[in-house]
């Protein structure tokens, strides 16, 4: 779970009014030292480099240099802007031997602590830290960062100027969407957060952003009953391929049918490849003949030509979820009766788009990846997945925005979008709730990446070759 500054800010109004001063601070301070000894992996004779901005992140940074101190490491400060410090902190830091240095004087450091700003940020980071986030960057050491990557919007995760790059970003009290999503995703690191108190505080707030763990899988994945048939588990539909791309159609069935549906059908000119590599598919060439099913899953590789047309308006009218990709998008791009059949559906629609997918149907992302995805969900009433390296789910009328949180670059290869369409439209047959479907999808898409990337580089066949198993280690 991820919440906006204003929501952190709010919850920490309300805790600071309770308990002592200072107390929050403490405990955050506390922690980032921990964190900083970690990365040491030795105290006594390391030496750890304070970056201290105008407000209470550097006042965070100078407590933790006080911590530090106290255990045997050698700590500086540089103050970014001297005539505005932390003034209690500063006060800690130097009874504790802790000293000021001019960033011209740093030569060494086995850490960096980046507390120039965190969530009192706004807008590109400023000229005057510039050249200390250019020194730290120039230094060897790993970095570890006070609640945000100084540079990175806490909201958005748009980096603008210049920003630190993080080995691990220590966020006190709750997630921040920015350490989720977009560059900050890259910027933060490892991120880790830490308990202040803050957790009542924010129990009533609806999150940001979502990001569902292993833990989660393991009770939403579908799995068969006793009692159950394979048409009671759902049955999933795929229209994909093409005579120029049967490939596609391949890869989507063969995730189709490992997202917990009993059966799959096949509608479209690949039949006679799907036919050979799935014999457990019933397969025909145009949707009208498929048969009876509860999602439908098409665009990859289907081409733009007329049959393709057909078949998008097809599954558009039917009464059951649709998960839409590659050619479906720009077939709903070109073709404004489509497009507004699409937005007349009264069941579940699911978008993947990937950025010029996206643009070609909303127009720029811009910086905010998360309110894009969200702007387009609106306007189309349909969930909107927008890929990326961190995908972003959004649902329409303020539902739940979900990011994933696994997956690996390897992922951005050939037919891997086939393989993530066709899961997500079993899970929509399987009964999952929309939102969920896709979120649920990209997760077990981004595992599948993570484990084929273990042995080499990743083809979208590998991940149909992980997939059962990382399925079964999460039910
Ligand atoms: N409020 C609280 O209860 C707690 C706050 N904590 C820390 O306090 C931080 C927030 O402190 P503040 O509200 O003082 O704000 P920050 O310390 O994040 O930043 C405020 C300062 O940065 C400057 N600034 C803003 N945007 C800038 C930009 N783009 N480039 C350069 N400088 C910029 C402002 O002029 C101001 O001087 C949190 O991120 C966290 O680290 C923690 O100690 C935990 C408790
Ligand atoms: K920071």
């Amino acid at each position: 779970m991820a919440y906006s500054v204003e929501q952190i800010r709010a919850a920490e109004r309300s805790v600071l009014a309770q308990v002592p001063d200072g107390a929050l601070m403490a405990k955050a301070a506390r922690a980032v030292a921990t964190r900083a000894l970690d990365l040491l992996g030795f105290g006594y004779g390391a030496r750890a480099v304070l970056l201290v901005g105008a407000g209470d992140n550097g006042g965070d940074a100078l407590y933790a240099g006080a911590d530090l101190r106290r255990r045997g490491v050698s700590v500086e400060a540089v103050l970014a802007v001297p005539d505005r410090v932390h003034p209690a902190a500063l006060a800690a830091f130097r009874a504790c031997g802790g000293r000021v240095v001019e960033l011209a004087d740093v030569s060494r450091a086995d850490v960096i602590i980046d507390g120039l700003v965190g969530i009192g940020a706004s807008g590109p980071l400023r000229d005057n830290l510039v050249p200390v986030v250019r020194r730290a960057a120039e230094l060897p050491a790993p970095v570890l960062a006070i609640d945000v990557p100084s540079g990175v919007d806490p909201d958005t995760g748009a980096v603008a100027g210049e920003a630190v790059h993080a080995a691990v970003t220590v966020c006190p009290g709750g997630l921040k969407p920015g350490l989720l999503v977009g560059e900050g995703r890259v910027r933060a690191g490892r991120v880790e957060l830490v308990d202040i108190g803050l957790g009542p505080a924010l129990a009533d707030a609806q999150p940001a952003l979502r990001r569902l763990t292993d833990r989660d899988l393991a009770t939403m994945l579908p799995r068969p009953e006793p009692g159950d048939d394979k048409y009671t588990r759902g049955v999933v539909g795929v229209v994909a391929g093409s005579a120029e791309y049967p490939g596609a159609a391949q890869l989507a069935v063969g995730s189709a049918r490992l997202g917990g549906v009993g059966a799959v059908r096949y509608a479209g000119y690949a039949y006679v490849e799907v036919s050979r590599a799935h014999p457990d598919v019933l397969v025909s060439d145009t949707v009208a003949l498929a048969g009876r099913v509860q999602a439908w899953t098409i665009g990859p590789g289907l081409g733009r030509d007329d049959h393709a047309r057909a078949s998008l308006r097809a599954v558009l009218d039917s009464d059951v979820p649709v998960l839409i990709d590659a050619d479906g998008l720009n077939l709903l791009a070109e073709d404004g009766a489509l497009a507004q059949l699409l937005r007349e559906r009264s069941a579940p629609s699911v978008l993947t788009p990937h950025d010029r997918e996206f643009e070609r149907l909303f127009g720029p992302i811009g910086t905010d990846r998360v309110a894009a995805a969200r702007r387009a969900a609106d306007r189309v009433g349909a969930v909107v997945l927008l890929k990326g390296f961190a995908t972003v789910i959004a649902a329409p009328s303020s539902g739940p925005v979900f990011v994933n949180g696994t997956g690996t670059p390897e992922l951005a290869t050939a037919g891997s979008g086939d393989v993530l369409s066709g899961l997500i439209g079993s899970l929509l047959a399987a009964g999952l709730e929309p939102a969920l479907a896709a979120a649920v999808g990209a997760h077990l898409h981004g595992r599948a990446g993570e484990r084929a990337a273990q042995t080499g580089p990743v083809t979208a066949p590998d991940l149909l070759g992980e997939l059962p198993g990382v399925i079964a280690e999460l039910r």
